[in-house]
């Protein structure tokens, strides 16, 4: 199967431009204030249906409440929830039957014992993110360009797609994708020249690099 590219973190039509002519199957808008790239809702609206029918839209919260996640489904009409903070199982079940969406939840991880709570999240999501654990006395929970210790991942049983994510650049995504077989890839600051600032140029080069990481795993 063929990998999977999500641009992350998209705020401009010039660089959700260059991600989906790149070919990013995926593009993310995150919803969540404290981030340098959150958007708000008028232009969610805009890039939404720039990218419609073009790359699965994917909006990112962290622990939002309903009215949010109405606003979103208004606004944005993703294809794909990306849920980045505590949301339990219930919750998440809560959500896929309020909204009707599938869920990408994501793992935060450090050390196999991270795994542990995996089995009840991939009963219930339909896509698993495995993304570098955050500091404790960071602002967010992701978005931060650091990477994991992919091999955390090398037991890893799953009945569920996975990507990975934390500080993937065009320099390492292929070396991630080698150690983790992940089925799709995401990132956001290693497409940009300052936090929240992505760069045209950046995100090509990344889709090129993933791409030629497939081509080496399929050989
Ligand atoms: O991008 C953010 O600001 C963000 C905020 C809150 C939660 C997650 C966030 N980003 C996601 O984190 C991973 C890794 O990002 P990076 O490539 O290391 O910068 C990715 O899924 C981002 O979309």
């Amino acid at each position: 199967m063929s990998l999977l590219v999500k641009i992350c973190g998209l705020t401009t039509p010039e660089t959700l431009g260059a991600a989906l002519d790149a070919g990013a199957e995926m593009v993310g808008f995150v919803f969540f204030p404290p981030s340098p790239r959150h958007v708000g809702l008028t232009a969610a609206r805009e890039l939404g249906q720039q990218a419609k029918g073009r790359a699965l839209k994917v909006a990112l919260t962290v622990d939002a409440d309903d009215a949010t996640f109405e606003n979103i489904v208004e606004t944005l009409r993703p294809d794909l929830l990306q849920l980045h903070g505590r949301e339990s199982v219930a919750r998440i079940r809560d959500l896929k039957q309020r909204f009707g969406l599938p869920v990408m939840k994501a793992i935060a991880v450090a050390t196999t014992a991270d795994l542990v709570p995996l089995a009840g999240y991939a009963d219930v999501c339909d896509r698993i993110l495995f993304d570098a654990r955050a500091p404790k006395d960071a602002t967010r929970p992701g978005g931060l360009g650091a990477t994991f210790d992919w091999h955390v991942l090398d037991a890893l049983a799953l009945d569920r797609p996975f990507m990975v994510s934390g500080g993937l650049s065009a320099d390492n995504v292929a070396e991630a994708v080698r150690i983790t077989r992940a089925g799709g890839v995401d990132v956001s600051s290693g497409v940009e020249r300052a936090p929240g600032v992505k760069d045209c140029d950046m995100i090509r080069n990344f889709i090129r690099a993933a791409r030629a990481a497939e081509e080496l795993s399929v050989q």
